[in-house]
């Protein structure tokens, strides 16, 4: 093992199983992508991009092959990773603030440092003033940001975003993502 690498990928594949046949999502697939790296997975709708991600957050186990993250063989989740979904998942009865501590209540680290960490996301993505608001009360994109924020508060080493801003508007989209390219160089 390469000690820079972050993410290896070795010979991936991933066939689907349903009642209607078999779709191979991906095929041999081989990738490795190195500390500090910003690696963009680009290509046609249905082309296995999610199905990649998914396999490398360890939410899905692949037909074949492997994935290590550190060196680590991927066998199910693991706090390294932060994981945006297309969707924003968030849980309409929880308020903005309580949806964005929610992976730090669930592994056990709502320190009041976190929680002022979380504040500060808040202010940052602009939110500080809809933390008691529930997600139906927000915007598309706004809500979309409260998603990033409870990617962001568990500080993960990897961030897998899986078209994450595709409801943000475009200036939006551009100050998000130049805000994580600087806060993930830090
Ligand atoms: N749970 C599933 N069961 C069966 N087939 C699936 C499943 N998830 C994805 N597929 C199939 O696997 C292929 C890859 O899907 P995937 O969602 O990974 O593509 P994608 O590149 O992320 O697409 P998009 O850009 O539209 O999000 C597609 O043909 C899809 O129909």
């Amino acid at each position: 093992m390469n000690p820079g690498k972050a993410v290896e990928i070795k010979n991936v594949s991933m066939i689907y199983h349903t009642l209607d046949g078999e779709t191979e999502a991906i095929k041999d697939l081989s990738l490795d992508i190195y500390h500090g790296e910003i690696v963009a997975l680009i290509g046609p709708s249905g082309c296995g991009k999610s199905t990649l991600l998914s396999i490398v957050a360890g939410l899905l186990k692949p037909s074949k092959g492997k994935v290590f993250v550190n060196g680590n063989e991927v066998k199910g989740t693991s706090g390294d990773i932060g994981y945006m979904f297309q969707r924003d998942h968030l849980f309409e009865w929880r308020t903005i603030y309580q949806n964005s501590i929610i992976g730090l209540e669930i592994q056990n680290k709502l320190t009041d440092e976190k929680k002022k960490f979380v504040e500060s996301l808040l202010d940052t993505y602009g939110l500080g003033e809809f933390k008691d608001h529930y997600p139906r009360q927000l915007s598309g994109g706004m809500r979309q940001r409260a998603a990033l924020i409870r990617t962001l508060a568990l500080k993960p080493e990897i961030l897998l975003l899986d078209e994450s801003f595709s409801a943000l508007d475009y200036q939006t989209r551009l100050t998000i993502a130049d805000e994580i390219g600087t806060c993930r160089s830090q």
